[in-house]
């Protein structure tokens, strides 16, 4: 089930939690269905002359907690049932780190790699334009997402403050220092990524020094969490990108890997040995291997960190990972998650393991109401103080023994703080 429908996949992790939580059936089935999403229609005039006409979307999935927050997807394989499934997830991710927002997320279809600067920026204010009256400061704040990076929430800042009248930089997180982002967004997300692995290590009283990883993606999250990963001493032997995947036993050189891609090489080009970016010699000589190969890696720990519905009931059996970080969204459907849980494969779901970026965007609202900035020392204390308590409560509610596995006692924590807030403010105006 679910494979190619991560909304279908959202509703039966749902279902699986509902047994466990204590949630009214009625306001269950409510949390089924997104609030709105809007859909967007951009002609946009590319560099080239040719205009070309794009669709976009913003789902607003549920606002009992406090404001929709949640990122916007650049990717050809956006569809609305994608970005309804995401702003799920975020709704469930924000209540179960405690963030008094709702959740969002926004996407458009398009292949950033076939389009200039200047078209990204023409398409990015058009989007903001197109969605400008569902979002706002207080109402709901986007955030990077796949494909997007802080010059996409500078440009979505400028236009909405552009029809605002005044400078409105609580609108969007994730923006550049200079305009009101928060030093430690950047890397926030694959911090928080290295932050619960290393608790799981914990938990599972297993060493993470020399520990085997495989990480799929080595974009914004997958290569902060591969470095971070590999400065805690776990060995990094694989790592991809849309090109395939660099595999060696011996472990990355994951410092001159993330040079190279930061110099805007390629993975396929790093393991011909053409590297860009960098006068480091490379110590390490990867082969490459497929994104499929490396998902079933005999490895301690793997971490999906690109896209979602990799890990399958047609894959499952051939993973052999002792663990899973979900890094990525949704990297799970729930039938591998059956399989996987059958066979004491630990999972740390998406909406615990990817929460670091929220958190840190929540902390750069915060300082953007405060007009205060916080060095960056004290964002990734905090970062680190609101993961962990949501990994132990999490592991708390799991060691009561009646749940089957870590991601049904996230959602469980999750939508019974849902539940109640929506309890409290009642169904009706
Ligand atoms: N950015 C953030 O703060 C957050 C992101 N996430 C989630 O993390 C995941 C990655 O996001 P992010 O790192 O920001 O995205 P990026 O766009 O920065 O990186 C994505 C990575 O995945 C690779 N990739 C893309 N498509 C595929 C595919 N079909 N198969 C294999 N690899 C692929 C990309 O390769 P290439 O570069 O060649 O395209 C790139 O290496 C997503 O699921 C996102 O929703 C979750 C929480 C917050
Ligand atoms: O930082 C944010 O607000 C949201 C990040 C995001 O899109 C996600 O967690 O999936």
């Amino acid at each position: 089930m679910g494979n190619d429908d991560p909304f279908e996949n959202m509703l039966a992790q749902m279902d699986r939690a509902e047994t466990y939580a204590d949630v009214d059936h009625g306001v269950f089935e409510r949390l089924k269905y997104p609030e709105r999403t809007l859909k967007v229609t951009l002609p946009v005039e590319l560099e080239s002359g040719n205009i070309e006409v794009f669709e976009g979307y913003r789902c607003q999935f549920d606002s009992a907690r406090g404001p929709f927050k949640g990122g916007v997807r650049y990717h050809p394989s956006v569809t609305q049932r994608e970005v309804e499934a995401l702003a799920g997830w975020m709704t469930w991710k924000c209540a179960l780190v405690d963030l008094p927002y709702g959740g969002a997320k926004g996407g458009v279809i398009c292949e950033p790699k076939d389009l200039t600067e200047n078209d990204l920026e023409r398409l990015t204010r058009r989007y903001t334009e197109g969605i400008r009256r569902l979002i706002g400061p207080e109402t709901d704040v986007p955030a990077p997402d796949m494909n997007t990076n802080p010059q996409t929430m500078a440009w979505m800042m400028d236009t909405y403050s552009v029809y605002e009248g005044y400078t409105v930089p609580k609108v969007v997180t994730g923006k550049p220092l200079e305009i009101g982002g928060t030093p430690g967004r950047v890397a926030a997300t694959g911090r928080g990524v290295s932050i619960v692995t290393e608790r799981l290590f914990e938990y599972l009283e297993n060493d993470l020094d020399d520990a085997t990883v495989a990480v799929q993606g080595f974009g914004n999250v997958g290569s902060h969490a591969a470095r971070l990963l590999d400065d805690a001493g776990a060995r990094v032997v694989a790592t991809s990108d849309v090109t395939g995947a660099a595999y060696d036993p011996d472990g990355l050189d994951v410092p001159t890997l993330g040079a190279h891609v930061d110099a805007g090489g390629l993975i396929e080009e790093y393991t011909a040995g053409d590297l860009k970016g960098t006068d480091r010699t490379r110590w390490d000589e990867p082969e490459m291997i497929s994104n499929a190969e490396l998902l079933e890696l005999d490895v301690d720990v793997l971490i999906p960190a690109a896209v979602e519905g990799v890990i399958t009931a047609e894959n499952a059996d051939r993973v052999r990972a002792n663990a899973i970080v979900e890094a990525a969204n949704g990297p799970t459907t729930v039938a591998a998650d059956e399989v996987l849980s059958e066979r004491d494969v630990q999972i740390v779901p998406d909406i615990l393991a990817n929460a670091g970026g929220v958190i840190v965007s929540y902390l750069e609202w915060v300082q953007n109401s405060q007009e205060f900035s916080w060095p960056l020392e004290t964002v990734n204390a905090e970062l680190e103080r609101r993961i962990g308590s949501a990994f132990d409560e999490t592991i708390e509610r799991y060691d009561q023994g009646d749940v089957p596995d870590l991601r049904t006692a996230a959602y469980t924590i999750a939508l019974e703080r849902i539940a109640r807030a929506h309890e409290y403010r009642g169904l009706f105006p």
